[in-house]
């Protein structure tokens, strides 16, 4: 492996902010090669990886499956926009029919998770010939203006006003919250079941199964963002699957195509028999391109193949017990649901993502006092124990 020394790497770094935008708070670490749940530098130090590219790398870095997938893709056909059939997609719509939670069969593929919340929107309000979108405090959605709308965090949102006019936030687990909000005016209902980016907090089921009832009982469309927590990452190919619960609208994006960019807008049957969603509704140059449709038919093979979900949920459920174990005077809360796991702290947790980050350990926020484990599904036992046996030093 090329390791390019350290006067090289500082040059990568000085480059890149010579160039870049200025918006991303970038740590002082050049990551040039994965593997698995192993990320090495440009000096050549390798590190456990609990970011997987904020919860995309679900099936770990450097796979040669996505490479190959790839490179015959490219060789043969790299785009072809949705005004043409294709093969590749074919059969990744099929496939995702078989997949995603039942009566999810008709899917808008697209480029990313915020592009999956817009189109989400468009076609509730064309559905239902309503406008209002009820959102919850904490939740995440994404940047673009209409998903930015639905996203909770006013740093976030604030600068960006006017967004859409009828976006309604309020309390998650609270049903009363929903039936309050909720009127004629409604067009659909937005939730992840569990938040990621506000502080790894779960739905509980009452609350799920009341909402879903509420939302058909008035007309609204229940509208699940999976884009962090879809693909195996909380213990079950959607978390959904823990709800038993059918939403009208599947927003997913991540670890689809295991780190090539790509989204999907899962479309059930209160959608597709509406026969609303018609002709020019919406569109895409990129979207459903073969390129990324082939390495989203190799990640789905893998992700079965090697039973990532159930690796999840047995080495999420061995690290929520192990770090609820420890006795750190640090730590208000351990929550989490597969691997997706967030250590509330009684204080800011930047200067203890440094000290991991120092250790060899890369891991996440989800707000100001949360550390986010977001590692790739196939990390091993050996790994984690690491990164737990640190957590345990860091937070002592
Ligand atoms: C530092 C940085 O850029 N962070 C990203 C991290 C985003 C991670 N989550 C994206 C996300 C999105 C948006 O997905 P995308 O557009 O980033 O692909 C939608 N829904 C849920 C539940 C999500 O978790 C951000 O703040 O936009």
């Amino acid at each position: 492996m090329t390791i390019i020394d350290t006067t090289q790497a500082e040059t990568s770094m000085q480059q890149e902010n010579r160039y870049t935008s200025g918006v991303y708070g970038k740590r002082p670490v050049t990551i040039v090669r994965g593997e698995g749940a192993t990320l090495w530098d440009a000096e050549g130090r390798a590190y456990i990886d609990c970011a997987a590219g904020h919860g995309v790398a679900n099936i770990g870095h450097g796979r040669p499956e996505i490479a190959a997938a790839l490179s015959a893709q490219a060789q043969r056909l790299v785009t072809c926009p949705e005004i043409f059939y294709n093969d590749t997609r074919a059969r990744l719509l099929e496939r995702l029919s078989q997949v995603t939670p039942a009566g999810i069969e008709h899917f808008f593929l697209c480029n990313s998770g915020t592009e999956a919340v817009e189109g989400a929107f468009k076609f509730a309000r064309l559905v239902t010939g309503r406008t209002q979108i009820i959102a919850t405090l904490r939740g995440f959605h994404g940047r673009s203006m209409g998903a930015l709308s639905a996203t909770w965090e006013p740093h976030y949102r604030e600068p960006f006003a006017p967004l859409l006019p009828d976006v309604t936030h309020i309390r998650y687990n609270n049903l009363e919250a929903a039936e309050t909000a909720i009127s004629e005016q409604t067009a659909a209902v937005i939730i992840e079941l569990v938040q990621g980016e506000g502080g790894v907090h779960s739905a509980t089921p009452e609350y799920v199964a009341g909402l879903a009832r509420l939302c058909h009982e008035r007309g609204v469309l229940l509208i699940v963002d999976e884009v962090q927590t879809g693909f195996g990452r909380t213990g079950r190919l959607f978390a959904c699957e823990h709800y038993d619960l059918q939403p009208d609208i599947l927003c997913m994006a991540k670890s689809l195509a295991g780190g090539v960019p790509m989204g999907a807008i899962g479309l059930g049957p209160r959608v597709m028999e509406s026969g609303r969603v018609g002709r020019g509704a919406h569109g895409s140059t990129f979207g459903g391109n073969p390129l990324a449709c082939a390495a989203a038919l190799a990640t789905l093979d893998i992700l079965e193949r090697e039973s990532l979900p159930t690796s999840a949920a047995r080495l999420g459920a061995y690290a929520l017990g192990r770090l609820r174990g420890m006795r750190s005077p640090l730590v208000r809360e351990v929550r989490g649901l597969g691997l997706l796991i967030g250590i509330e702290l009684k204080r800011r947790a930047q200067p203890y993502l440094e000290q991991l980050c120092e250790r060899g350990i890369l891991a996440l926020p989800a707000g100001p006092n949360v550390i986010r484990l977001l590692p790739p599904l196939v990390i091993s036992e050996h790994q984690l124990e690491q990164v737990l046996d640190t957590l345990e030093e860091v937070l002592e």
